[in-house]
C-alpha cells in the first residue's frame, strides 16, 4: 500500500494519504486510549455512542483541519479535496473505519476569549495516525500515513512499525478508576442568578423567547486529573451518554453528553430534541411522578417545544421524509431526566453531515430562540468563555457518515485543575433559584467522575 501511495504521489505531484485497515480481535478502547501518551504525547481523541455502535479512539495526528471563518464548510471542503488523493485498503463497508476525522467546534467563534481555551481552535478536526474502531466484539485498526513522491518506502514503513509496535499489547497502569479528593469553587453564583432574573424579564417584554445561560465551576484535585481515568468513570456511571475527549497540549476537554446533534448513516439522518429537565426521584414511585410532572410542566414544555420547532424546520430544509413525534418522551440519565423528541429523516440531495451541523448549531437547547438574537444575548450577558462547551463534537468518515453530539456535561482538564460547565434554558417564567439548582444537577455527572459527589 505504501508503495502504491508513493507511486501515486509521484504521478500526481502531491502528497497522498495511505490508510490501511486491519481487523483485530476485541481491544479494550480505554486501555488503547490509556496506552497512548507514551508515544502520542497529548494527542488523543475519544468517542463512543450510547448504543456502543461505534467507539473510536485516535492516537496522534497525521493531519489537522482547522478553520475559523465559515468553519464547517471550510473543513468539509478541505477534507473532500484531501480525500481525492487517498488509498484506502482493507476497510469493511461500515461507518467509522478507514480515514476518519474527529474533533469539535467552539460554541461561538466570535465570542470574546478568556485565555482558558487558547489551545483549542474554533473548529478543529484531526486525522489520527493510529485509530481503533470498536463495535461489540469486533475491532479495526486504521493506520494513516501521508506519503510524498520522494519518500523512501522502507524508511516510512519502518517508522510506522516502530511507532505502533506494542500499542495493542500495552497494558496500562493508569486506568484504575480511583478518584482523588477534590474541592469545588463556584464562580459568581449570585451574579449568575441575577443574570437569569434579568434575562427572564427581558424575555417577557422583548422578542427573544428563550436564551440558554451557562456558568462554570472550578475544581481542584490533590493530583493531576487523568482523562483516561475520568473517561472510564464516565463510562461506568453515564452509560447512556456519548463520551468524548479531545486533547490539545496539556489540556483535555471531555464529557458525557446525552444529546445528539445529528448523525448520518448512509442516507439516514437522525437528530434529537432534548430540553426540559427535572431531578431523578429517590424511589421508583417518586421518579415516575417527577417524570409525569416534567411531561406536563408548562415552562419545560415551552423550553422543549422551541427546540422541536427549530430542528424540524432545519431538517425539513435539508432532508426529506422528516418524522417528528408529536409528544416528547422522557430520557433518564443517573442524575437528571429530560424531555426528549427523536427526529428521523432521509438526507436531501446535496446535503452532508457537516452541512447539517452548520444548519443546526446552535439549536435552542444550547443557544435559544430565535437563534441569532439568542447567541447575541449570550455574548452580551453571560460573562463566560464557553470555548468548546455546548459546541458540536464528533466524527466524520471518508464516506460522509458520522455523528455529532453537543458537548454538554463536560469540563476542561488542566493538570490538577478542571473547569466544568452547565447551563439551562431560560424562558419567560424561569425562576433563578430553580435554574441554579438545575445547573447543579448538570454538574453532577462530571463531578462524580472526577471526585465523587460532594456538591449538595
Ligand atoms: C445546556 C445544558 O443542557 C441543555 C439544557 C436543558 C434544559 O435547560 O432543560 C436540557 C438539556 C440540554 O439541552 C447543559 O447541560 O449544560
Ligand atoms: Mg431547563
Amino acid at each position: 500500500m505504501l508503495h502504491q501511495g508513493i507511486r501515486k504521489a509521484e504521478k500526481r505531484g502531491t502528497s497522498v494519504l495511505v490508510s490501511q485497515v486491519l481487523s483485530v480481535a476485541a481491544v479494550d478502547p480505554f486501555s488503547f486510549y490509556a496506552a497512548g501518551p507514551n508515544k502520542y504525547d497529548n494527542d488523543r481523541t475519544f468517542w463512543s455512542d450510547p448504543e456502543n455502535d461505534t467507539t473510536i479512539v485516535g492516537l496522534g495526528c497525521v493531519k489537522q483541519f482547522q478553520a475559523y471563518k465559515d468553519r464547517f464548510r471550510t473543513i468539509e471542503n478541505e477534507w473532500q479535496s484531501f480525500l481525492q488523493f487517498s488509498i484506502v485498503d482493507g476497510a469493511p463497508s461500515r461507518p467509522g473505519v478507514g480515514p476518519v476525522l474527529l474533533g469539535g467546534f467552539a460554541f461561538d467563534p466570535t465570542a470574546p476569549e478568556s485565555g482558558d481555551w487558547d489551545h483549542f481552535p474554533e473548529g478543529g478536526m484531526v486525522l489520527p495516525e493510529l485509530m481503533l474502531t470498536s463495535a461489540g466484539s469486533q475491532g479495526w485498526l486504521t493506520i494513516n500515513a501521508i506519503v510524498n513522491e520522494d519518500d523512501d518506502l522502507e524508511a516510512v514503513a519502518e517508522d510506522l512499525l516502530l511507532k505502533h509496535h506494542g500499542i495493542l499489547a500495552h497494558s496500562s497502569t493508569d486506568i484504575s478508576s480511583k478518584v482523588d479528593a477534590i474541592s469545588i469553587e463556584e464562580i459568581r453564583p449570585q451574579e449568575w442568578k441575577e443574570t437569569v432574573r434579568s434575562a427572564a424579564a427581558n424575555i417577557r417584554t422583548g422578542k427573544l423567547e428563550k436564551v440558554v445561560l451557562a456558568r462554570e465551576i472550578r475544581v481542584q484535585s490533590s493530583r493531576s486529573f487523568s482523562s483516561s481515568r475520568t473517561l472510564m468513570n464516565l463510562k461506568k456511571q453515564q452509560s447512556d451518554s456519548y463520551l468524548f475527549a479531545f486533547e490539545y497540549g496539556k489540556q483535555c476537554f471531555l464529557g458525557a453528553s446525552p444529546e445528539r446533534l445529528v448523525k448520518r448513516e448512509g442516507q439516514q439522518v437522525y437528530s434529537t430534541c432534548l430540553a426540559g429537565s427535572i431531578q431523578r426521584g429517590e424511589t421508583p414511585e417518586t421518579d415516575i411522578e417527577l417524570g409525569y410532572i416534567l411531561l406536563n410542566d408548562h415552562k419545560n414544555r415551552i423550553e422543549h417545544d422551541l427546540v422541536v420547532q427549530m430542528i424540524r424546520r432545519a431538517m425539513e430544509e435539508e432532508c426529506d421524509f422528516v418524522q417528528v413525534p408529536s409528544e416528547p418522551e422522557l430520557l433518564k440519565t443517573p442524575h437528571i431526566q429530560h424531555l426528549f423528541t427523536p427526529v428521523v429523516a432521509r438526507a436531501g440531495v446535496g446535503t452532508s453531515l457537516l452541512r447539517m451541523v452548520e444548519r443546526l448549531h446552535p439549536t435552542p437547547a444550547l443557544g435559544g430562540y430565535p437563534q441569532e438574537e439568542a447567541v447575541e444575548e449570550i455574548k452580551r450577558i453571560e460573562n463566560l468563555d464557553r470555548g468548546w462547551y455546548a459546541g458540536p463534537v464528533g466524527w466524520i468518515d471518508y464516506q460522509g457518515n458520522g455523528e455529532f453530539a453537543v458537548a454538554i456535561r463536560s469540563g476542561l482538564l488542566n493538570g490538577d485543575q478542571a473547569t466544568l460547565y452547565a447551563g439551562c434554558g431560560i424562558v419567560a417564567d424561569s425562576d433563578p433559584e430553580s435554574e441554579y439548582e438545575e445547573t447543579k444537577m448538570k454538574f453532577k455527572p462530571m463531578l462524580t467522575a472526577l471526585g465523587g459527589n460532594q456538591y449538595d
